[in-house]
C-alpha cells in the first residue's frame, strides 16, 4: 500500500524572489491528485524540494510516518519517492533494458543480474514497452521515450509518483495513451503528484486539484469546482476572464 504525502508550510526563495510560499497540503495513499497554476507559479520547485533537489528555506515534507525534509535525492528515492522530469532524460547510449536495469541497481531497493533482468521487463511490459529491451534508445518515438521515462521511474517501485509535465508534447493519440497509463498505476494503487497543464488529461486524472500562482496555493478541492474557481481562471488567464 502506498503512503500519504504531507507538506507543511514549504518555502522557496531564489534571491529577492519567494518562489514558494508556506504552501501545505495533503495527498492520501492512492490518490492521483492535480498541481496547477500558470508558468513560474512554483509546481517544479514544490516538485523539487519533495525530492531532494533543492533544500527548502522553511516547512516539512512528510511520507507516511517518516520526515524526509533535507534529505538528498537517493535518500528520498529510498522513502519511496520518485519522479519524471519535464524534459526526458533517458541515457541515449544504452538499450532500454539497460536504462530500466540503471534504475534498478541505483533505486529505492537494489537490483541485480537475472533477479533485475527480470523486473526490467516486468516494468517495460507495464508501460507497453514489452519486448523492446534491446532497442538503442535513440530510435525510439516520443510516446516510446515517455514510456521509458516511467518505466525508469517505477523501477525504483516507488510509494509516491512525481510526474512533471509527463504527458506535454504528446499528440491527441498519445495523449490517450498516457493518460491510460496513469490510470493503470491508479487502479494499481500509487499515490501520484501530477504538474500539468493538459486540462483533458487533469479531468480524467485528478478528483482533486491544488492550484498555485505566484508562489502561493490559490485554491485546492474537486476538481470540478476548482477548474470553475474565478480566482483560478483569473491566474490563467488575467482579469478580464474572472
Ligand atoms: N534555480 C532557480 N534559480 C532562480 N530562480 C528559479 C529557479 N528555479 C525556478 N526559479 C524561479 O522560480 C519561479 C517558479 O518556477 P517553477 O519552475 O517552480 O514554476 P512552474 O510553476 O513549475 O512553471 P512551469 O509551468 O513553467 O514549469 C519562477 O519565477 C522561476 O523563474
Amino acid at each position: 500500500m502506498s503512503k500519504p504525502l504531507e507538506i507543511a508550510r514549504l518555502h522557496k526563495r531564489f534571491g529577492g524572489l519567494v518562489a514558494v510560499r508556506d504552501v501545505s497540503f495533503k495527498l492520501q495513499s492512492g490518490e492521483v491528485v492535480g498541481l496547477l497554476g500558470p508558468n513560474g507559479s512554483g509546481k517544479t520547485t514544490v516538485l523539487n524540494m519533495i525530492s531532494g533537489a533543492l533544500p527548502c528555506d522553511g516547512g516539512t515534507v512528510r511520507i507516511g510516518d517518516t520526515d524526509i525534509t533535507r534529505m538528498k535525492p537517493h535518500r528520498v528515492a529510498k522513502h519511496g519517492v520518485a519522479r519524471t522530469f519535464q524534459l526526458v532524460r533517458p541515457l541515449p547510449t544504452l538499450s532500454v533494458a539497460e536504462n530500466v536495469l540503471l534504475s534498478l541497481a541505483f533505486g529505492h531497493k537494489r537490483y541485480w543480474g537475472r533477479e533485475a533482468r527480470a523486473l526490467a521487463e516486468e516494468k517495460l511490459a507495464f508501460v507497453g514497452l514489452a519486448g523492446r529491451g534491446d532497442e538503442q534508445v535513440g530510435n525510439l518515438t516520443y510516446i516510446d521515450q515517455k514510456r521509458l521515462e516511467m518505466a525508469r521511474a517505477l523501477a525504483s517501485e516507488p510509494d509516491l509518483l512525481l510526474l512533471d509535465e509527463w504527458l506535454a508534447g504528446l499528440n491527441p493519440s498519445e495523449l490517450r495513451i498516457g493518460i491510460d497509463l496513469v490510470r493503470h498505476l491508479q487502479s494499481e494503487g500509487m499515490t501520484v503528484l501530477l504538474v500539468e497543464h493538459i486540462m483533458e488529461a487533469v479531468r480524467a486524472l485528478c478528483s482533486r486539484c491544488i492550484v498555485m500562482s505566484a508562489g502561493e496555493k490559490i485554491a485546492e478541492g474537486p476538481s470540478a469546482e476548482v477548474l470553475q474557481d474565478p480566482a483560478v481562471i483569473k491566474a490563467y488567464l488575467g482579469d478580464d476572464h474572472a
